[in-house]
């Protein structure tokens, strides 16, 4: 059986890994092994734990970057990182960040994080079992969280 990583913080301020629990369940049957971490800073080594001693064959990387300039700049550290784990690992590590002031108010902010966590959740089941779904989704402006962008029209 396959299994998906899950690994969130406590700086978020919406239980992200639960949602990306509930979400996997309520569609496939996998393992799933989570871990929780301090900040986004510290996700990066918890997947490449998750891949390397936990076998996952997965991750969601699930995170807040907050609102202040040294938030967004530890978010980018926290991507560079996420990004070399999925090098060193030859594994997919989903990236699900929502920052701070993405939502106008706490309301919004925590449908955009249960949405967007939830949406990354079903690309994460599309990616180990139904990859031709993505294909038929190339350059249809998919977004997680809103609404979709949509493709060109010429
Ligand atoms: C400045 C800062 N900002 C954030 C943030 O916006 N979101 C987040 O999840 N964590 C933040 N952290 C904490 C770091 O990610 C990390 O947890 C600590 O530096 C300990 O390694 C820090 C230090």
């Amino acid at each position: 059986m396959l299994t998906i990583g899950i690994a969130d913080t406590t700086f978020a301020r919406y239980n992200m890994g639960r949602a990306a629990i509930d979400e996997i369940q309520k569609n496939v049957s996998v393992k799933i092994k989570r871990v929780t971490v301090p900040g986004i800073k510290d996700l990066p080594v918890a997947a490449k734990k998750l891949i390397e001693e936990e076998g996952c064959d997965i991750v969601m990387a699930l995170g807040m970057p907050g609102a202040k300039e040294q938030d967004k700049i530890c978010a980018h550290e926290a991507s560079q990182g996420l990004i070399m784990a999925q090098l060193m690992t030859n594994t997919h590590i989903i990236e699900v960040f929502v920052h701070e002031n993405e939502g106008k108010d706490e309301k919004e902010l925590a449908f955009l994080m249960d949405r967007r966590t939830r949406e990354h959740a079903l690309n994460v089941i599309k990616l180990l079992f139904k990859p031709d779904k993505l294909i038929q989704e190339a350059g249809t402006g998919q977004r997680q969280g809103f609404e979709d962008a949509g493709p060109l029209r010429m």
